[in-house]
């Protein structure tokens, strides 16, 4: 039976090898030598990923793919993808070489604003307390001056605090609502850091207000946390061109593609059901370039879902239309990135990423994960709207099969000659495998 451990966290990394290996797993032998295949042969590499997170046995690769050919704001980038979905590369980079020659995408800064809040408790008259507001926030501001010199020396800092009354949400609630301009960095350890001093001064100062009572003395603060709902700090990225320019594919016109594009969009607009999976293909986009460079994923995903609920309902991210000829195809989507700051200056595979995209501000940044997930969703509806989703994604998703079966380097090879001209589903793939080892 599996009994509880009392200090984890203070074995050596072999002793918590052994104890989960021995404790959840049949083979344990097995198990060690498998974590241990991923260890970095080079021991101070190995050390800097062991320190990044806490009880760290092993390392969890995922492949680091590219996607070439995008052209941004007149600006050719090859764009760095880490994700495990075969397709995921292949479909950007598809999509950037058939835009390539379309004038590219065209991307724009519509904010950068970020957001924290301090959530607290107050018993008492709301008048009063906006009045002590008014007298205090000079100071929230000069007590946190030692926390954001170096930020507004760079040109960001405190933006704006405001008191908003909470109260018909629940009873007694207030926030001071703070927003910050970070520049290159995604900012939540500064935020977090300005919030938690605004606490402190709040607090403090009730304490000495003398138009307060004594209950209304006692602010009773909940948390101070930067909110990963960003819906000020949002890019737009763009294509278009002639819908007779939509022109690559057989078996459709270029009007009834860009028509149906067109359709699967306002689908997406209105049937939650479908604009989840519509969402999560630009996702895939999205996503793998975050992870890339090192960035927040868990915030970057919050802030986007929410953004696409903005309206009550669960809804496309995307946008498209067709107006005197042209088609048009964009996304407006809040990014809270950084550049500096978290794993940036410390992965070295995250520093090789952001050097292929040219050391990017947070802002270019920002413009080209926005421009590779709107590549990413014109890529899937395009085939869904054409071939059907099944055809690109198997095709590429052949050697995961094969691999799967244990196909050897030569098999491979002959299935994946195979499969030039046959339909790739996996029951096919099986047969075939099975009838080229029974020859
Ligand atoms: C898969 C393709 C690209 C095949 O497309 P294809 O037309 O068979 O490709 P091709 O062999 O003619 O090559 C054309 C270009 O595609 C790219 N390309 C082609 N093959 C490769 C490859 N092996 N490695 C790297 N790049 C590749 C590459 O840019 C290449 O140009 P080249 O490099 O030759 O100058 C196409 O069918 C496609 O875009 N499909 C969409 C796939 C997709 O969206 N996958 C995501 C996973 S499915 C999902 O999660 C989301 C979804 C679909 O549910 C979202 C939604 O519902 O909206
Ligand atoms: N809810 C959330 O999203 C939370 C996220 N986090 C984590 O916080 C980390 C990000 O926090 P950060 O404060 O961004 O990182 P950080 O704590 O590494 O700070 C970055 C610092 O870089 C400096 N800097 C240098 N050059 C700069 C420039 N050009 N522009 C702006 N700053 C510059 C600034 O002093 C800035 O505070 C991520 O790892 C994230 O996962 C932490 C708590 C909560």
């Amino acid at each position: 039976m599996i009994t509880p451990i009392q200090g984890f966290s203070k074995l050596t990394k072999e002793e918590k090898i052994n104890w989960i290996a021995e404790n959840y797993t049949k083979n344990s032998e097995h198990t060690k030598e498998v974590l241990k295949v991923y260890w970095n042969s080079d021991t101070k590499l190995q050390k800097l990923h062991d320190e990044f997170i806490e009880n760290t046995i092993s390392n969890y690769y995922l492949p680091l793919g590219i996607a070439p050919n995008f052209l941004i704001n007149n600006k050719l980038y090859a764009v760095p993808m880490a994700i495990e979905e075969s397709s995921v590369v292949a479909a950007a980079s598809k999509a950037a070489k058939f835009w390539l020659s379309r004038g590219g995408f065209k991307t724009t800064i519509l904010g950068t604003e970020k957001v924290g809040q301090v959530h607290f408790i107050f018993k008492g008259d709301a008048q009063k307390l906006e009045s002590f507001f008014n007298s205090v926030k000079p100071l929230l501001i000069s007590d946190s001056n030692n926390l954001t010199t170096s930020m507004k020396k760079r040109g960001g800092g405190i933006s704006k605090i405001e008191l908003r009354n909470k109260t018909t949400d629940l009873a007694n609630y207030y926030q001071l609502h703070c927003t910050f301009e970070t520049l290159d960095a995604m900012g939540a350890n500064f935020i977090n850091s300005c919030l938690e001093q605004f606490a402190t001064t709040l607090k403090r100062e009730a304490l000495l207000y003398s138009n307060f009572s004594d209950t209304e003395k006692n602010i009773e603060v909940v948390m101070s946390i930067l909110s990963n709902y960003v819906p000020n700090c949002i890019v737009r990225a763009e294509v278009s061109c002639k819908v007779e320019e939509l022109n690559e594919d057989a078996n459709i016109k270029s009007s009834q593609l860009a028509e149906k594009l067109v359709q699967a969009v306002t689908i997406a607009k209105v049937e939650p059901y479908r604009a989840v999976t519509h969402n999560k293909g630009i996702m895939n986009g999205i996503d793998s370039v975050i992870l890339a460079t090192g960035n927040d994923f868990r915030a970057i995903e919050a802030g986007i879902h929410a953004y696409a609920s903005r309206n009550g309902t669960y809804s496309s991210l995307t946008d498209a239309s067709i107006e005197n000829g042209i088609f048009r195809f964009w996304i407006d989507i809040p990014l809270a990135l950084g550049t500096v700051g978290g794993l940036t200056n410390l992965h070295p595979l995250v520093k090789v990423a952001l050097e292929i995209l040219q050391k990017p501000t947070a802002k270019e940044l920002m413009q080209i994960v926005a421009a590779t997930g709107l590549a990413q969703n014109f890529a899937a509806l395009r085939s869904l709207v054409t071939t059907g989703i099944q055809e690109g994604h198997m095709k590429m998703h052949l050697l995961n099969i094969l691999n799967q079966l244990g196909a050897t380097d030569k098999e491979k090879q002959l299935l994946t000659t195979h499969f030039k001209t046959n339909t790739v589903t996996h029951s096919a793939v099986v047969t075939a495998y099975n009838n080229l080892k029974n020859d």
